[in-house]
């Protein structure tokens, strides 16, 4: 039989649950020396698997996986002057360690975002086991933007839901309608 397909260390083996009342953790980069330090003083919401060319993921991994928490719970704790962010221009300011790589969070400076208030994390970035599971998988087409092959996708699409992470192509129905929703609040169509 063939090796099941990587999809990301931390899911290979099953998705581990996480714990009703965890309260945060402290994420770290991967530099040997001096690693930035980012506290997250809360437990992280809509943890998924993502499979854009964006989101950081570790080495061999197909996919990354990326959670929301309020901004306000995310604290640079260490070596801050290490963090530039990747690309000024997307909607998500990735705010990565210029040694190593690692996305410490990814930050909405759009107010009329739907999801402004929210950073995005990594949450394997934090030696704590508590952080609340991936549910879903998103933007699964985008690996074959990375070099997947797109004849793999079936497989990939079927590990992903043996895993228990339904794939969608953009972000899973609850985001997209709650994106929907605060569109047509914000041009009038749905009242508020
Ligand atoms: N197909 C594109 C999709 C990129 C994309 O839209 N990523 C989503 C999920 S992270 C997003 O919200 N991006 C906003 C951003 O990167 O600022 C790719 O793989 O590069
Ligand atoms: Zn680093
Ligand atoms: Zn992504």
């Amino acid at each position: 039989m063939s090796e099941p397909i990587r999809i990301h260390p931390s899911l290979d083996n099953g998705v581990q649950p996480g714990s009703a009342d965890f309260a945060g953790g402290t994420l770290q980069c991967k530099c040997q020396d001096a690693p930035v330090r980012v506290a997250v003083s809360n437990q992280i919401a809509h943890n998924h698997a993502c499979g854009c060319t964006k989101c950081w993921k570790p080495e061999g991994a197909t996919f990354s996986v990326v959670a929301v928490v309020s901004r306000d719970k995310v604290d640079v704790v260490e070596n801050g002057d290490k963090l530039s962010v990747v690309d000024a221009n997307a909607t998500i300011r990735r705010h990565a360690c210029k040694e190593c790589g690692a996305h410490m969070y990814g930050r909405i400076e759009n107010q009329a975002h739907p999801f402004y208030g929210l950073d995005f994390v990594h949450p394997e970035l934090s030696d704590e086991v508590g952080w609340a599971a991936p549910e879903f998988s998103a933007f699964v087409s985008s690996v074959i933007e990375s070099g997947v092959k797109p004849e793999a996708m079936d497989v990939i699409r079927r590990r992903l839901t043996d895993l228990g992470l339904p794939p969608y192509d953009c972000l899973s129905p609850v985001l997209m309608d709650a994106i929907a929703t605060h569109l047509a609040k914000a041009s009038g169509v749905l009242s508020r």
